[in-house]
């Protein structure tokens, strides 16, 4: 982050000749058979400094390095001195250069640790009372729909970091959920999406959340006025807008313009990125739907990874570790992508949530310093939840051409322990062996006693798994409130810490406004054959065909 090239860097250029000259005798088979002692030496047991008890173990022992490799690694995070902009942020200081703001979302969480100044901070905690009275109010029924009943559907229009943190979150807690209160999400501008949701609802208790922190994107103002239009179908009279909608936004203007009164909307602050903005009101959904205590559990569970981030030594910190780790690979063996891999059916949507979180954070070619990188940044985060990935894509990971480093995440303990945990112990069977088959594989030796002498050649080689396929275990007692912060915090620092290595702001997205700019003239120009102008012959004939053939 300080703006330099990573690959000007001393240690960068060591790990590169480490590479070149050792990669090849990084066996994981053989690194474990030469040290009884690798999985206690690359591995670490995380306990929360204070607050609701966390704890989890991150196994990082199957992974392609020693300890000299990862001291390297350390020393490349010293380097680009992520110790100084880590603290830049927690001070306030405006890292996020290219906008000049703070970066803040510690400051969301922050249980009076932290000292920090910046216009806003001092009034998170008036904004979390109302979260808390509201959501209080409605869960109790207190709050009443135009018609006095009480509310028992809440509807989140939301886009990006809108949407995909309060979804991630409240489907990870569902267990905590107020049954009776069902909450949907609604982002896409495909009118399918609102319109399906629309026929889940009844307008007379029925709550809508507009989520927007520019209250300025298209999708979601669309989608929000055509919810309106829809209450209003039924409600008619637009004073009972005020009990059915409530806005969640930094742009107090936009929000009374479009109809909503400032009592209900909650207030946050141009520091809160989008992509970290589920700890501020827009996770009022979460607050909602799991209760406020719960919620406050989150942030706290959260808080201590950022005490931890903080404070601990960078060859004992877990979000550093990953982050150097990610960088080994992504950066010297030519990695493209990540896996995340939750064997936790609650945890369907953290692959989504952190494509957004990882890769609009750092997908990005140029330094702070305005320097094109000759190297690569942002890998592409996917993954599923076990065991429906191993089913689907699991083939090409370990019998694949490409290298993928994968995480793999579970809970120790079900939320539902059915048939005695039977599905749960089935499942993290597979949590224990697919990192343990990615890693050691199956040699040709293996295969050819199994199948016999008469198998031919072709079989053979096509049932070997080569092994050394990396990945991390991220293991934890159970998914609660504050374990689900935690996590989610130890990835938003693993970001930070490669972005600083990388020399670009991870707080900027400026790559998702071009789209948006050219899909303004187009839907200008939608009308006729006549209007279609500027465009190369492609788009041209794309825009013309629709023309033909729509039916509207
Ligand atoms: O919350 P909003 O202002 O509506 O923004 C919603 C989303 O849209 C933008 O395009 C950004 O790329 C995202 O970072 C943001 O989360």
């Amino acid at each position: 982050m300080s703006g330099r090239l990573a690959s000007e860097y001393p240690s960068w250029k060591k790990l590169q000749q480490t590479y070149d000259s050792e990669h090849a005798k990084l066996v994981l088979k053989e690194l474990f058979a030469q040290d009884p002692a690798r999985f206690s030496k690359f591995s670490k047991e995380y306990s929360s400094p204070d607050g609701p008890s966390v704890t989890f173990l991150l196994d990082y022992s199957k992974n392609l390095i020693t300890e000299p490799i990862l001291e390297t690694l350390l020393s490349l995070a010293r380097e680009a001195q992520v110790e100084t902009y880590r603290d830049k942020m927690f001070a306030g200081e405006h890292i996020n250069t290219s906008e000049d703001r703070a970066v803040l979302h510690v400051a969301l969480r922050n249980f009076n640790d932290f000292q920090i100044q910046e216009a806003g901070v001092s009034e998170v905690q008036g904004v979390l009372a109302h979260i808390k009275e509201f959501s209080e109010s409605v869960r109790s029924g207190a709050w009443k729909g135009y018609t006095g009943k009480k509310i028992d559907t809440i509807v989140n229009i939301g886009i990006g970091g809108s949407d995909l943190g309060p979804v991630m979150v409240t489907e990870a807690l569902k267990p905590y959920a107020k049954r009776d209160l069902t909450a949907h999400f609604v982002s896409n501008i495909d009118g399918t999406h609102l319109a399906e949701t629309l026929r889940l609802c009844n307008p007379e208790t029925t709550l809508f959340i507009i989520a927007s922190k520019t209250f300025t994107t298209q999708e979601t103002i669309t989608n929000a006025t055509s919810a309106r239009d829809w209450f209003l179908e039924t409600a008619k009279d637009k004073a009972h807008v005020a009990k059915h909608f409530v806005a969640l936004s930094t742009n107090t203007k936009a929000v009374t313009e479009f109809g909503i009164a400032e009592a209900n909307m909650f207030q946050f602050w141009d520091w809160v990125g989008g992509r970290y903005s589920l700890w501020s009101a827009i996770g009022l959904s979460i607050a909602l739907s799991i209760g406020y205590d719960n919620f406050e559990e989150l942030l706290k569970g959260a808080h201590g990874m950022d005490k931890h981030f903080k404070t601990t030594p960078l060859e004992k910190n877990l979000p550093v570790l990953l982050a150097v780790i990610g960088v080994w690979y992504n950066d010297f063996y030519g990695s493209q992508t990540h896996a995340l891999l939750p064997y936790d059916q609650y945890l369907h949507k953290f692959a989504d949530y952190f494509q957004q979180g990882d890769m609009e954070s750092n997908g990005k070619f140029v330094t702070k310093g305005g320097q094109r990188v000759d190297y690569q940044t942002g890998p592409i985060i996917w993954g599923a939840a076990g065991t429906n990935g191993q089913h689907s894509f699991y083939q090409l990971v370990h019998q694949g051409t490409k290298l993928i480093p994968a995480d793999f995440i579970a809970p120790a303990t079900t939320h539902n322990p059915i048939r005695n945990s039977l599905h749960h112990r089935i499942l993290l069977s597979n949590f224990f062996a697919q990192p343990e088959a990615l890693a050691f594989g199956k040699t040709e030796e293996e295969v050819r006693k199994e199948v016999g002498a008469n198998a031919s050649e072709a079989l053979i080689k096509s049932k070997v798994f080569e092994g050394n396929r990396p990945s991390n275990s991220i293991l934890f007692p159970k998914l609660t409130p504050a374990t689900l912060g935690a996590l989610i915090a130890l990835y938003e620092h693993k970001i930070f810490t490669q972005g600083v290595i990388w020399g670009i702001n991870s707080f900027d997205q400026m790559g998702v406004e071009l789209g948006k700019v050219l899909a303004k003239n187009i839907l200008a120009q939608l009308n006729t054959p006549e209007d279609v102008s500027g465009h190369d012959s492609s788009t041209t004939g794309l825009i013309h065909y629709y023309q033909k053939h729509r039916q509207e």
